[in-house]
């Protein structure tokens, strides 16, 4: 745990993260608890996908802030993420998201007041993103990405229907996709070892879709992937990999692998979908390796 000085602070806001319409309430709660402690605080809000990462830049290179605070979900702050990389700038996180892994890995607040406190207070963690390579481009994730049934899910979960639901849009995605899918066997190499797998994911962290349990050796502090390599194709294999997710058990599946890696490529089959921290992310080949840029979050000092 490091200490950050406070000067000011710049909330950024996904007005589309999570479910329903309160995201901008939440920030102003946050904004009106830190500018009553004497804090200058800026409120902004994105346009459309990649605008956080503009959005940070910009704050970064105007100076005088000591903080960002992304307001949404894993997305949005690998986005903001990307924006303060190299920066001395501190990430905060207000998780009105849908999963808020990060959050719930970091144990970080979902309080505006707590969240405040922990801003003034300045403890910060250091985290390593990975950095992810797609024909789209670069960018960062937090959490994880993955190809396989779970990029599937994410690319054909509906919009609507995850704000209006949250979580359960994703419930709805996997059982529609569960026979329809087609289960292609993946060429994944892992620091240069080539694994078969039906999907893989590649986890900073040790869990999955809210508090699930993935990859337990994962942390975020460390510069390593835990990649998870599924053995199994075709829809009872899956609905066993759902089960034993939600019963904690994943990690003992027999057919399931987790390689500690610091590179990770996908390049066969080519145009399969992509995701990135929960987020519809492109389609393979990928590469994917750790940042040498670490991100500094903001973190409750009575929890570390
Ligand atoms: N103004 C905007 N309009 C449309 N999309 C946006 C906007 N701002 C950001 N986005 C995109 O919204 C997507 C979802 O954001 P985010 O991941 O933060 O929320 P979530 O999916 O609800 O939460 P989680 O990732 O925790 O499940 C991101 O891919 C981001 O690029």
């Amino acid at each position: 745990m490091t200490m950050t000085a406070l000067r000011s602070v710049t909330i950024i806001v996904n007005p589309t993260a999570g479910r329903g319409r309160r995201r901008t309430d939440h920030a102003t709660r946050l904004a009106g608890a830190l500018r009553r402690a004497g804090v200058a605080v800026q409120v902004v809000h994105t346009r459309d996908r990649g605008h956080a990462t503009a959005l940070a830049r910009a704050a970064v290179r105007h100076g005088g802030c000591s903080h960002i605070v992304a307001t949404g979900g894993d997305g949005t702050v690998a986005e903001v993420a990307r924006g303060l990389a190299g920066s001395d700038v501190v990430l905060a996180v207000l998780p009105v998201g849908t999963a808020n892994v990060l959050a719930r890995e970091l144990d970080l607040p979902f309080d505006e007041d707590l969240l405040a406190r922990s801003i003034i207070a300045g403890a910060t963690t250091t985290v390593w993103p990975g950095v992810l390579h797609t024909a789209q481009g670069m960018s960062l994730f937090v959490q994880m990405a993955g190809v396989g049934f779970d990029a599937h899910v994410v690319h054909t979960v509906s919009p609507r229907l995850k704000q209006a639901v949250g979580r359960g849009a994703y419930v709805v995605s996997v059982l529609r996709a569960l026979w329809r899918y087609r289960y292609p066997v993946l060429r994944v190499e892992v620091d240069g070892a080539v694994h078969e797998a039906s999907s893989a994911i590649i986890s900073k962290g040790a869990l999955y879709a809210g508090r699930h349990v993935l990859a337990p050796a994962s942390v975020q502090g460390e510069k390593a992937f835990s990649v998870v390599l599924f053995g199994k194709a075709g829809p009872w294999a899956t609905l066993r990999y759902g089960l034993a997710l939600l019963r904690g058990t994943l990690p003992r599946q027999k057919d399931v692998t987790i390689l500690r890696a610091t590179t990770v490529a996908i390049a066969a089959p080519a145009g399969l979908p992509v995701q990135s921290d929960g987020d519809a992310h492109g389609h393979t080949a990928i590469r994917a390796h750790i940042s040498d840029q670490p991100i500094r979050i903001a973190i409750c000092p009575r929890v570390r």
